[in-house]
């Protein structure tokens, strides 16, 4: 009996919608249990105890992820329903791919693969990309592509929670990895202004355009999407560099 009310409960539909406090906070609680700053990889790189080949390989991996951003960005885009939202939108292809007479984040990742001792045609080959980085970064430029334009939005959020990673990542990068070159830190400083006003804009929409409690939950299931997609990277990059 007790199971049985249990039971329905847990599948009663909510009525109410969450605040935009309480929305946020369910949100941000996504990040604090899912995020990939939790990811064994990244908590071993933080202390310092990652080799140089699976530096590299991390590197040379999330080349993958680096390009297919402004792709990802560009199905966005073209799914935003006014002009205002894509004139928003629109400076997040150009901050990776450039601006004229700018390099952009993708030159600045090919960089970061020089520092840490990659050739760039070996990075834009991408020849080291593993299948499992492949599958997850595309099943995210496919969730982009083929979902409603606010689900791909939340899905971005976990911009939300990189800028403590990466500001963690250079302090590590700059102590523990000395022998990686300074001057391939510059797309993470970057990374530093660019993803809090992302989040800001794409927070800003989820809060407004979610008006339902379901728009409200499938809010929150794509940004638990999102964390899976960053986590499977790491599993497949961490299996591939042992
Ligand atoms: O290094 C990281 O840990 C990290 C995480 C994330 C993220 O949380 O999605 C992004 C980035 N970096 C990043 O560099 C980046 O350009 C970026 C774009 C997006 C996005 O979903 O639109 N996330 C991220």
């Amino acid at each position: 009996m007790l199971e049985q009310k249990g039971f329905v409960n847990r599948n009663k539909e909510r009525e109410e919608l969450w605040t935009a406090d309480e929305f946020t906070g369910r949100l941000r609680n996504v990040g604090r249990s899912s995020y990939h700053d939790k990811h064994p990889f990244h908590i071993v790189m933080h202390q310092g105890n990652l080799s140089k080949e699976q530096i590299r390989g991390w590197v040379a991996n999330r080349y993958y992820y680096q390009k297919s951003v402004p792709i990802k960005d560009a199905a966005i885009l073209s799914n935003l329903p006014s002009r205002e939202m894509r004139r928003e939108w629109i400076g997040r292809i150009l901050d990776h791919d450039g601006r004229p007479g700018e390099d952009g984040g993708i030159e600045a990742w090919l960089r970061l693969g020089e520092a840490v001792g990659l050739s760039r045609e070996e990075v834009i080959r991408e020849e080291h990309v593993v299948p499992g980085v492949r599958f997850a970064v595309d099943a995210y430029v496919n969730f982009a592509r083929t979902k409603p334009w606010i689900e791909a939005v939340a899905s971005s959020l976990t911009e939300l929670f990189s800028p403590d990673l990466i500001s963690k990542r250079i302090k590590v990068f700059e102590q523990l990895y000395p022998w990686i070159d300074r001057s391939g830190l510059d797309y993470f400083q970057s990374r530093l202004t660019q993803a809090p006003s992302d989040s800001d804009v794409a927070l800003r929409l989820v809060l407004t355009h979610c008006q339902t409690p379901e728009a409200q939950q499938r809010a929150v299931n794509a940004l638990r999407f999102k964390c899976d997609v960053l986590w499977a990277q790491l599993d497949a990059i961490e299996k591939a560099y042992p």
